[in-house]
């Protein structure tokens, strides 16, 4: 159980922090069962500690001895480094969550030559709120435990889906990175009404909710997104002409270009950061 583990981060950024705050925020895990390590930013590190009471210290200092799960938050190019740089310090209970996007199990597997488990976890930072919808593969040495260990981990910062690790890429085009295309959307919806005279926090407020409520909507009732949709739009009424307007701009195109083109980014992000390691 997660209650009894201690949790190391490497990486002490954006993802690494929306992952703790879900964490500590969800009964049983204690900050003090949190560690996160970053490179050399020590303010960064203090933020943490004021902020969330968990440890914090500099890569250099992380001692492995007393944790269970190391979850990889550093970006994708430095995956190599830093895998050869905790290499020497892991040990058989040891499991390896990585939230690094392209970077696979089987990369990370042949840099630590240890037959330990490597999980890949692509939350998002909607984990900050408990709302991540949370995409986790395995590697060769993960049994049922760990996959149960690493699904615990992620119903604590929100939903979980257990995936083939050939659908990650897809995956990180829509669930990692989406989040960003709809604050883009919001972002749109909010200057058009600013424009218009409105004031920026209530048109703020009036498109997050909109937002907010249709994704419910998806979840909650049993209609699929194209039957919501159609139920909105009146013959020749606002909303068809909204729609129409998306089309003719391309708004679905666009939309379906956004995932495929960062599913490509995380397939090239491997390429080229994926080398055949030395040993
Ligand atoms: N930001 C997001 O929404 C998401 C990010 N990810 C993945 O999370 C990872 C981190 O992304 P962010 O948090 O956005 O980046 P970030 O740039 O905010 O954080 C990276 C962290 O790694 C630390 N770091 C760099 N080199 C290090 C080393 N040698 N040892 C220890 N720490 C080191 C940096 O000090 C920094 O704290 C990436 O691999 C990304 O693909 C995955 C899902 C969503
Ligand atoms: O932009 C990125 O590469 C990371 C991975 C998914 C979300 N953020």
């Amino acid at each position: 159980m997660l209650k009894y583990r201690n949790i190391t981060f490497i990486g002490a950024g954006s993802m690494a922090e929306a992952m703790i705050s879900g964490l500590i925020n969800k009964e049983g895990i204690a900050p003090n069962q949190i560690t996160a390590a970053n490179h050399s930013n020590i303010q960064r590190r203090i933020e943490l500690i004021d902020k969330y009471e968990i440890n914090a210290v500099s890569f250099d200092e992380v001692s492995l001895n007393n944790t269970d799960m190391i979850i990889l938050a550093v970006k994708p190019k430095q995956a190599e480094l830093v895998l050869q740089q905790l290499k020497p310090n892991l040990q058989d209970h040891h499991i390896i969550l990585s939230v690094l996007a392209g970077i696979s199990t089987g990369f990370m597997e042949e840099i630590i030559t240890k037959e330990l488990p490597v999980i890949r976890v692509m939350p998002n930072t909607s984990s900050m709120i408990g709302e991540s919808i949370t995409g986790i593969s395995a590697g060769k040495y993960v049994n049922k435990d760990h996959l149960d260990l690493a699904q615990e981990l992620s119903e604590a910062i929100g939903k979980v889906k257990v995936i083939s690790e050939k659908h990650m890429d897809v995956f990180t085009g829509i669930a990692g990175s989406g989040p960003a295309y709809f604050y883009y959307l919001l972002e749109h919806m909010e200057e058009v009404a600013v424009e218009k005279g409105m004031d920026r926090e209530i048109a703020r407020d009036i498109a997050a909710q909109t937002l907010y409520g249709a994704s419910k909507m998806v979840i909650e009732t049993s209609n699929s997104p194209e039957e919501l949709r159609k139920k909105v739009t009146s013959p020749n009424g606002t909303t068809a002409a909204g729609l129409l307007a998306l089309d003719e701009n391309g708004g679905g195109k666009a939309i379906e270009a956004a995932v495929e083109n960062a599913a490509k980014r995380s397939k090239t992000l491997r390429e080229e950061f994926e080398k055949v390691p030395v040993r």
